[in-house]
């Protein structure tokens, strides 16, 4: 019977990963200031101390600490210029935030603390030991590591790597998507949604999801359900690009072809048709040569989620991506029925409520797409579950 056994997440997860395994991304030379959100694929340690001498935080008086509160100016510290000055316990010497702290001193001490005559500086506190100085190797050490192969790279990354003069790093090629819009009643964006037509939403969602991920987009295009136009887009689309997504077509209706069109290819294997999830039930997982077919539901939040858990989970395991922390803990706000046996990604809101957070399930169908837009994120219902209890703590997954 037709998908009368899917596969669980997992399954279908491992299935997608051992059949790729032979899947590569290429690496590439870019210049930092390009580096944005780029993922790094080589690790990145300090060829240097940071910062390279004891550095002042303030500007000030480099002194010594002891209990004179007299103490006799003996120079200044230029910024940007080596400092051979020495001092002792009865001496200061002037130093403007960033310059180099003159040997002997442990502390600054800053200048709307003190009083000054002449050359005789009245200290009117007394300072901590390293008061308002970074030491040598403070910030970074040199040989330590940065940033592990992965890093998905942020302005301070981009800023870190300048401060140690690395103007060059090695990152990830971004890979190349082609998406294929089959229906007959999708059009585009600028034509009107009548007489049964709705427009392509999967296109633009997905483009900007694989954005988002750090791809591109090399082609779209809308496709009607048709076994040859669909196998002649398909055709294309594998010259084109690293991974082909198919939305719409995945499902077992009569003119639901991606799966035939797929087949139909001889160096075709499909891993995958069928998961225990919901959004996302008819998915395909294949490949053709050594290029990725993804088959989506043409629902556009089943696209969306389907692409999230599998697609970008792929490549975050074959990278080792690293995000940080995605997801937090809030209080269920009401009562939410499932009612099906597959694992359920629930989309809800947020809400704070005197420091606590609550997460309120949001009510529509797969077919919708405004409801993922009032959505911060999801929460998982595992299939045995019955849905979620109003008070309960659960994790809620960011979108
Ligand atoms: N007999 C069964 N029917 C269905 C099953 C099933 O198990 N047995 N599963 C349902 C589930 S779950 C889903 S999800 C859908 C997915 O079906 P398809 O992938 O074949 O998608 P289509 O039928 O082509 O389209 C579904 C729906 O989405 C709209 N759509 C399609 N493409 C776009 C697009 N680019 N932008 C916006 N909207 C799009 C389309 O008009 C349909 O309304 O199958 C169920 N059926
Ligand atoms: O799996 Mo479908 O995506 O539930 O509507």
């Amino acid at each position: 019977m037709i998908f009368s056994k899917l596969d669980s997440i997992d399954q279908a997860k491992l299935k997608f990963e051992k059949g790729l395994e032979d899947f590569t991304i290429e690496t590439e030379e870019i210049n930092i200031i390009d580096g944005l959100d780029r993922i790094l694929a080589q690790d990145i340690k300090s060829n240097i101390d940071i910062p390279e001498f004891n550095r002042s935080t303030k500007d000030g008086y480099a002194v010594k600490r002891s209990n004179i509160k007299q103490r006799k100016i003996i120079g200044q510290v230029n910024m940007g210029e080596k400092t051979e000055l020495e001092i002792t316990t009865n001496q200061a010497i002037y130093v403007p935030t960033g310059g180099m702290v003159p040997k002997g001193s442990d502390g600054i001490i800053m200048i709307e603390d003190v009083h000054k005559k002449d050359n005789v500086l009245l200290l009117n506190k007394s300072i901590s030991f390293g008061e308002n100085i970074n030491f040598k190797g403070d910030e970074m050490k040199k040989g330590e590591l940065l940033f592990s192969k992965g890093r998905k790279l942020t302005p301070s990354d981009i800023g870190t790597l300048a401060s140690i003069g690395m103007s060059k790093i090695k990152v990830y090629k971004k890979l190349e998507f082609s998406i294929i819009s089959t229906g007959d009643e999708i059009v585009d964006i600028d034509c009107k949604a009548i007489n049964g037509k709705i427009r392509d939403v999967n296109k633009y969602s997905l483009s900007t999801e694989i954005e988002r991920i750090g791809g591109k987009v090399s082609s779209s295009e809308i496709v009607k359900d048709d076994f040859e136009l669909l196998r002649k887009a398909t055709k294309r689309a594998l010259e084109l690009s690293d991974i082909v997504l198919i939305s719409g077509g995945s499902s077992v209706g009569i003119k639901d072809y991606t799966l035939k069109v797929i087949e139909s290819f001889d160096n075709s294997k499909v891993f995958v048709h069928g998961v225990s999830i919901k959004p996302g039930k008819p998915t395909i997982i294949s490949k053709v040569g050594e290029k990725i077919v993804i088959g989506l539901p043409g629902h556009p939040t089943s696209s969306l989620i389907v692409f999230k858990v599998f697609i970008e989970s792929f490549l975050n395991e074959k990278l080792n991506i690293d995000y940080g922390v995605r997801k937090m803990k809030a209080i269920i706000k009401e009562n939410f029925e499932n009612h099906t046996s597959r694992e359920t990604y629930q989309l809800v809101s947020l809400e704070e409520n005197k420091g606590d957070f609550y997460a309120i399930p949001i009510k529509g169908t797969s077919g919708m797409i405004y409801t993922l837009s009032k959505s911060h994120g999801y929460v998982i219902i595992k299939s045995k579950e019955k849905g979620l209890k109003k008070g309960e703590k659960r994790d809620v997954f960011f979108l």
